[in-house]
């Protein structure tokens, strides 16, 4: 172990010079083009296999994964030197849509029903999904480059940038670590600067965990992909990016409806207390399964600081091959993260460097700092339970854990400012530029032809109006009716934030990050909490058995405990971290064992429960009229019901279309409202709110948009800076767990481990070192280089492990085989044959609903695993299935 801690502290620090970020991915596929939207799909063909089919001019190679909604294939782009690229292929409908389509159909629309009942539940989340990407161009996250949205055809096609490295692979079967540290910190600094870019846009991710994680070819850089469950908040842009740069595409009608706001979606493992405070608490200490506390606390509101949450869980995971948090369902794992502390092993990493374990004594003077104290004070203030007291990410980004190994660190965070991405990013006008303008399209044979009739009706007036605001494009326009049309390159001028502009965006960055100032200290200041005594390994593998609650069943939290209310005991933040569950020793300064969290390596066991969700768990709007509720008259409005107010009924009718054109393209240049709009040939019948309130009374994620309206701007903001959560409002309490989207689906094991993934099914290559020299992006990381990504029973690292020297040897030996002494401290609590590969196996199902179940049948999930093991071994087949 020695010599392990050694050879790392003896690695060269990392030069602080990050590439140019204009020479990097962004160069590659032009960052300021825009997202294309094509809305015509020439020559849609459907060979028996996967290899050849065509779409536009893009050639599909072999599926690379499946999600929930559908398969990704990697493909080439023949006309762009047949670069590779990710297409994720998207039903409209899901079957789960069936149903609430059932539910729905006898329920007049109005302005007040949500998107997500007039398009159907998938086809809101992928439009949510592509209106997220849209906004985003950053060297960290996963970038949308064209959307094909036919509406002649079922599905609808996102082309990605290709990450040919595939999925972060974070533990072996036997749930050890497969990351060096210093590869973990890399890893970290990337999603760090990803996440910060994200906020910044008013984006809380929702699903941050390593499956999300993905790898360019060259295993160089790390970018955040899978906006499915992300959510945009319009107060939210506002308060991290001040008025003037509210942009015209942050007032998308999909980006708006504030239905999603009642969701709450993610991953079990990786939720973070505020999300699960709300989850009835099954009382399994008293055996009865059926019995149920509710907190009855109000839910704290779901702020970014939920992401910074994941992202502490995720950073645990890649340290020590394990997760911070487990139980044996899915109800557990929620009082858990709400209620117990977390414990480290003796080791972090494949190289095994010391812990010091978690209640080490505080190093005395600067510079006496270990590795183990470094991290281990970031996991304390990154799992704190209390989001407010939360650390922020510009203070993760100054950790000295984070920074630890560059040459120079001011240099990096200079480099790596905020400002110096956003000045890249596509004005409004570049990204409508990119965007198709297919008018009008006749397809003559008779299967289409009813269909023809629909879209034109749907598509032909929008597209108009369309045209005649962009005057350059008239040109261009005529040549491009009925053909797909690239961007116009000719006049995508970029638009160079001028320096003032930078310091705006990093005043108002800085300044709305108002909680930022007070928890801005030094580090030596903080953290690592001094313990009289160092945990011994035997305390270490009590803890283990006391950890796995299938062992040994851990008390119930104390009634009131609302661990993100335990902040105002004038502690220190790291103190917040005490355990807060469990039974306390007076006079001890070691926290109560059976409060402690060593997580168990296994957690799929047990059987499933009933789901507990009863119609008195389903929140019920009142049925009052909303402005009742504010006596001064002034009633709050949604952000989507002012808009709607502001810019008159022309452009509600506009959102009941969103299909037929880009939404962005459907308000013009000139400023929202500026010019007349097309309602569309058919438009719904409105009726009015009370209605709408009293026919969704059973719908919680229909709840808020029916409730009137009531999260106000200020509010919402609110609930991004934390600090005025006074002006929290009742409804809140109606933040939900329950989707409502499945809720006949009974919950199982698999639920809890969903999306942890990251098992390695075959020797994964490290990060080879030459990697370490990039902390930010590489130079052509779209996609990868010819030779190395396709080469089909050979993954792309794999050929980079083949050139890097030590890269065997960091592989091939594990942990357990280095040293059997970690290894046995590992296996304590180690799950059965299986777990992990099962883990793997169904580690990209995800529930978007905590209390769902994932829907899926055996034949389902074969595929899925085969898809995956595809995936992970990169020995790609034809997958046979249609896209
Ligand atoms: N741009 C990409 N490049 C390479 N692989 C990708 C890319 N996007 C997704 N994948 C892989 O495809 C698989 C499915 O991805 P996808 O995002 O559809 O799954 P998901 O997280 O279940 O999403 P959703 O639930 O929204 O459908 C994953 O294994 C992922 O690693």
């Amino acid at each position: 172990m020695a010599a392990a801690a050694s050879s790392s502290r003896a690695r060269p620090p990392v030069p602080a010079t990050a590439p140019d970020i204009r020479n990097s991915v962004h160069s590659a596929f032009s960052q300021h083009e825009g997202v294309v939207m094509t809305h015509q799909i020439r020559n849609l063909e459907r060979p028996s296999s996967t290899k050849g089919r065509m779409i536009n001019q893009y050639e599909f190679v072999h599926r690379v994964g499946k999600g929930q909604h559908g398969d990704v294939y990697l493909a080439r782009d023949t006309t762009r030197d047949n670069m590779d690229v990710a297409i994720k292929c998207v039903s409209r409908k899901a079957k789960s849509d069936r149903m609430s389509k059932l539910r729905k159909r006898n329920l007049p629309r109005s302005s007040n029903t949500p998107l997500v009942d007039q398009l159907g539940s998938t086809e809101h989340k992928i439009r949510k999904e592509i209106a997220i990407m849209k906004k985003l161009s950053h060297p960290h996250i996963v970038r949308l480059l064209e959307v094909i949205d036919d509406r002649q055809n079922d599905k609808i096609y996102m082309v990605m940038e290709y990450l040919a490295g595939g999925e972060i692979k974070w533990r072996t079967r036997s749930d050890n670590p497969l990351l060096r540290v210093d590869q973990t910190r890399r890893i970290c600094r990337d999603v760090i600067l990803g996440l910060e870019y994200l906020h910044y846009q008013g984006i809380i991710h929702r699903d941050i965990k390593p499956a999300n994680l993905l790898w360019t070819a060259d295993r160089r850089t790390v970018k955040i992909t899978d906006f499915g469950v992300s959510t945009f908040s319009y107060a939210q842009r506002l308060a991290a990016a001040g008025k003037g740069i509210i942009k015209e595409d942050d007032t998308d009608p999909i980006l708006m409806d504030e239905s999603d706001l009642s969701k709450t979606a993610g991953t079990p493992m990786f939720l973070a207390p505020e999300i699960v405070s709300d989850v009835p608490m099954l009382d399994v200490a008293s055996s009865s399964a059926l019995s149920l506390h509710t907190p009855a606390r109000r839910k704290p509101p779901i702020t970014k600081a939920i992401d910074i949450w994941a992202f502490g869980v995720t950073l645990y995971g890649l340290l020590f091959g394990i997760l911070p948090f487990n139980a044996k369902n899915e109800f557990e794992i929620y009082r858990v993260i709400r209620s117990q502390d977390w414990d480290v092993p003796d080791t972090m990493g494949l190289d095994q460097l010391p812990t010091g374990g978690r209640y080490q004594r505080r190093p005395r003077r600067p510079g006496d700092e270990t590795e183990g104290s470094l991290v281990i004070d970031l996991l304390e203030r990154l799992l704190e339970k209390d989001a407010r007291k939360r650390i922020t990410l510009e203070e993760v980004k100054r950790h000295p854990w984070i920074l630890r190994d560059l040459d120079s660190p001011e240099e990096w965070l200079k480099e790596t400012r905020l400002s110096n991405y956003l000045s890249l990013e596509p004005s409004p006008d570049e990204t409508r530029s990119a965007m198709s303008l297919v008018r009008f399209r006749w397809f003559p044979t008779p299967q289409r032809l009813g269909r023809g009739i629909s879209a034109f009706l749907r598509n032909v007036r929008p597209q108009r109006s369309f045209r005649r605001t962009h005057r350059q494009d008239d040109e261009d326009d005529s040549r491009d009716v009925g053909v797909h049309s690239a961007p116009n390159f000719a006049h995508l001028s970029r638009q160079q934030t001028s320096p003032g502009h930078a310091h705006h965006h990093r005043h108002h960055h800085h300044h709305h990050s108002d909680r930022h100032e007070k928890q801005s200290q030094p580090y030596h200041h903080s953290s690592v909490r001094e313990k009289p005594k160092a945990r011994t390994r035997a305390e270490l593998s009590r803890n283990k058995s006391a950890g796995d609650i299938n062992a040994k069943p851990l008390p119930l939290p104390p009634k009131n405990v609302e661990p993100w209310a335990a902040s105002n005991t004038g502690s220190s933040p790291s103190s917040s971290s005490t355990p807060v569950a469990g039974p306390s020793r007076s006079g001890s300064a070691k926290p109560p064992e059976s409060t402690l969290q060593v997580p168990s390596r296994s957690s799929r066991v047990g059987s499933p429960l009933p789901s507990p969700v009863s119609s008195s768990q389903v929140s019920t709007p009142t049925t009052e009229n909303p402005s009742q509720q504010f006596p001064d008259g002034e009633r709050p409005r949604s952000m989507m019901s002012n808009w709607i107010r502001r810019f008159g009924s022309t452009h509600r009718q506009s959102s009941y279309n969103p299909i037929s054109v880009d939404s962005s393209a459907s308000f013009g240049g000139s400023g929202l409202g500026a010019r007349p709009h097309h309602p569309p040939a058919t438009a719904p019948p409105s009726r009015d709110s009370a209605e709408g309130l009293s026919s969704h009374v059973t719908s919680r994620q229909s709840s808020i948009s029916m409730m009137g309206g009531k999260l106000t701007k200020a509010m919402r903001a609110a609930s991004w800076t934390g600090p005025e959560f006074a002006h929290a409002r009742p409804s809140e309490d109606l933040t939900s767990l329950y989707s409502g989207e499945r809720p006949d689906d009974a919950l199982d094991d698999d639920t809890l481990l969903l999306g942890a993934g990251g098992v390695a099914h075959s020797p994964v290559p490290s990060v080879p070192n030459s990697a370490l020299l990039s902390t930010v992006s590489s130079a052509n990381s779209i996609g990868a280089p010819a030779g190395t990504a396709h080469v089909p029973t050979m993954s792309a690292a794999h050929a980079i492990l083949a050139r890097t020297p030590d890269g065997n040897a960091e592989t091939s030996g594990t942990p357990s085989q280095q040293d059997p002494g970690a290894m046995s401290q590992r296996s304590c609590g180690s799950s059965p044959a299986g777990h992990g590969h099962g883990a793997g196996h169904h580690g990209r199902l995800r529930t978007t609903s905590p209390l769902a179940k994932v829907s899926y049948n055996q034949s389902e999930l074969s595929v899925s695993s085969e898809a995956s093991c595809r995936h992970r071994g990169r020995v790609y087949g034809a997958p046979g299935t249609s896209c």
